[in-house]
């Protein structure tokens, strides 16, 4: 017996009906007449015949999976009277099902082989996925559209650029010029120095200025994070390539682009000269090895590094390094990916000195200095200590100063605690559920609770939390993008107004009672922020889960790695035993612009001055590439 599974149930109609496929050569005869009660005629044929039914899964679309079972095992002589006294389909077929089982030996066969069917086609969609394993793009990373600095803007940047900001501006306009002149020469560079050396500052100039030598948009600009991305105005690396990298940053397999998806990519990148990677400490090697792979896919330049694009990289190795599981560090190739070219080997060092973050409070610049190399002394720590966080009033109330941490758990514990003495102080505290259901089931889910094939790590579900506590007057940011042209993009910063529930709800009964809240963005204004739905894969193969939820979290406390890029002007930060990573000190503590601004919470001193207070193998890299310059 033959199936053919239709992704879309075609219309039953004669054609449908497939008389070759039972012994089609044999002789035909007359097909008989009968008259049925109501004087219709109805044709007995002469050959058996194959009908072919659409085949529905039961989880997705339980109401056409049991209403095509009745119409194959039910007698009728008029659709309308399937249903019977019954609301659903899949209510009258349950309820008949005992008795057609009696009259049709049948049943029992079909219904385990829709099972079995159900199960290859489950199979086959599995390795349809993998066919067609275009990399996976959600929401909330969408592109923050760049703006480009009017006139003045432009100038008063270009005026303010101290002399190593000007030299490297300079370099890069030179290569311009002559590459519109004709040379071949193709920059591969790397931008570096320390904290608030003004990387970011130098980036958004350069990005002006080459757009401005080739009068058209002749860069992209993107950074590893949707949160540092957002702070230049870019993409994230795995949106801009088009990389099949995660959110957690685990890599996936990467399969060339095809069709219209690498049609539409070379358009994107037809008039692209340069490409900008802000953050390069945070991206792997490996990543590195995609990046030139891609490129030089989508410029059709396969014998070119990076398919002959500018790269310029901006970052510094002392701060952040890759997430483990993603990959080795930019900088360091894993044996067996020699002996290929070098990838990084490729770039040449341009060095910021001059720290502009911080300027005016050289204590603490040096201090940041002598913790970015692992030389603080006896006397930069006492002077830590004495910021440790003591009164907390002010601007270091537990809801004013951001507080900086290195563990999700703790951020976690920290808008806890906010929202409790909330509570404590009478404010309503509202526990709001996210709206889950699997939308494609690609394999039967009919006993499956829906809470056990949704992805728990955030990152995996567009950015929607699975439960979400808030008040009026809650520090909240936005996970997605709402509307760029209003500031509403994915890491904006605001305090709910008010709480605005649907059908005269007054909180939340049923999951599909997910509230829109009105959010003061501060500079950009008070916005009403609706629930957001995201689909996204379901665990184990299930299919396709879509979440509807406030694109929110509690925003009172930040991971050191969301901060990555910023500078605040208050800040509690958390450099306790919890710390895990070399470099997440200084990375943390050079976020705040001085020592006055700065509070700490717990000072372990092994962190700051242990065996490891610095990145040793990202130091000796540096030292290297000096050397070589
Ligand atoms: N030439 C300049 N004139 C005025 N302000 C500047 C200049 N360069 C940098 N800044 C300011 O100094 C601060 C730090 O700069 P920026 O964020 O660019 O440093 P960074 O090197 O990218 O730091 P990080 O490595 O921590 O991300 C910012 O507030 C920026 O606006």
């Amino acid at each position: 017996m033959a199936y053919n599974h239709y992704t879309k149930p075609p219309v039953i109609n004669e054609e449908s009906i497939d008389t070759d496929a039972y012994a089609p050569h044999e002789q035909t005869t007359r097909r008989r007449l009968i008259t049925l009660t109501d004087n219709t005629k109805m044709t007995i044929r002469n050959t058996p015949a194959v009908v072919r039914v659409p085949n529905f899964v039961a989880a997705s679309d339980p109401e056409s999976y049991y209403y095509s079972l009745l119409i194959q095992y039910m007698p009728y002589r008029n659709e309308t009277e399937l249903l019977g006294e019954f609301n659903s389909a899949r209510d009258a077929f349950l309820a008949n099902e005992e008795s057609l089982r009696q009259t049709n030996a049948y049943l029992e066969i079909y219904r385990e082989r829709d099972r079995q069917l159900e199960n290859t086609f489950a199979q086959v969609h599995a390795f349809q996925i993998l066919e067609h394993a275009e990399p996976m793009e959600l929401d909330h990373e969408e592109e923050v559209p760049y703006l480009p600095m009017n006139e003045d803007q432009f100038l008063q940047a270009k005026q303010s650029m101290n002399a190593g900001q000007k030299e490297i501006f300079t370099l890069v306009t030179q290569s311009i010029q002559n590459q519109m002149s004709g040379a071949e020469e193709r920059l591969k560079i790397f931008f570096t120095g320390g904290a608030g050396v003004g990387k970011t500052f130098l980036l958004k100039l350069i990005r002006d200025q080459i757009n401005r030598c080739y009068a058209k948009d002749a860069v992209k600009v993107c950074s590893l994070t949707g949160v540092a991305a957002r702070l230049i105005n870019g993409a994230t690396i795995h949106c801009t390539l088009k990389l099949p990298v995660q959110k957690d940053g685990r890599i996936t397999g990467m399969s060339p682009l095809s069709g219209n998806y690498l049609r539409i990519m070379r358009q994107q990148w037809h008039q692209t000269e340069f490409l900008i990677v802000d953050e390069i400490s945070m991206v792997s090697y490996q990543m590195l090895c995609m990046m030139d792979a891609r490129l030089r896919q989508i410029k059709n330049c396969e014998n070119e590094f990076f398919g002959g694009v500018n790269i310029l990289l901006f970052g510094d190795l002392l701060q952040l390094p890759p997430i483990k599981r993603s990959g080795t560090p930019v900088f360091k190739q894993p044996e067996h990916l020699q002996p290929a070219t070098h990838l990084w080997r490729l770039f040449t060092l341009c060095e910021l000195t001059v720290n502009m973050r911080q300027q005016g409070d050289q204590t603490f610049i040096d201090i940041l200095n002598a913790l970015r190399v692992g030389e603080l002394t006896t006397q930069h720590f006492s002077i830590l200590m004495g910021r440790l966080l003591q009164d907390t009033s002010d601007e270091f109330a537990i809801d004013k100063a951001l507080r900086v941490y290195p563990t999700n758990q703790q951020v976690n514990d920290h808008n806890s605690a906010v929202l409790n003495l909330y509570r404590n102080n009478g404010a309503r505290i509202y526990k709001i559920k996210a709206q889950d259901q699997l939308v494609h089931a690609t394999r039967n889910a009919d006993n499956v609770d829906i809470a056990t094939i949704i992805p728990a790590d955030i990152n995996k579900t567009g950015g929607l939390p699975a439960e979400l506590e808030i008040s009026v007057g809650a520090k909240v940011m936005l996970r997605s993008n709402i509307d760029v042209s209003k500031g509403l993009v994915n890491g904006a910063i605001g305090y709910i107004n008010e709480i605005v529930w649907p059908q005269f709800r007054r909180t939340q009964m049923y999951a599909t009672d997910v509230p829109s809240v009105r959010i003061d963005f501060a500079r950009d204004g008070v916005h009403l922020i609706h629930p957001k739905a995201i689909q996204f894969p379901a665990k184990y193969n299930y299919g396709t889960a879509e979440r509807r939820m406030l694109p929110l979290i509690l925003s009172w406390a930040s991971t050191i790695h969301k901060m990555q890029g910023s500078t605040v002007d208050h800040a509690v930060v958390y450099l306790g035993a919890k710390l895990f990573e070399e470099g997440q000190a200084y990375m943390a503590l050079s976020r705040v612009r001085s020592l006055q601004g700065l509070r700490i919470e717990k000072l372990d001193c092994d962190k700051l001055t242990g065996k490891k207070p610095c990145n040793n193998e990202a130091l000796n890299e540096l030292n290297r590439m000096r050397n070589k310059n």
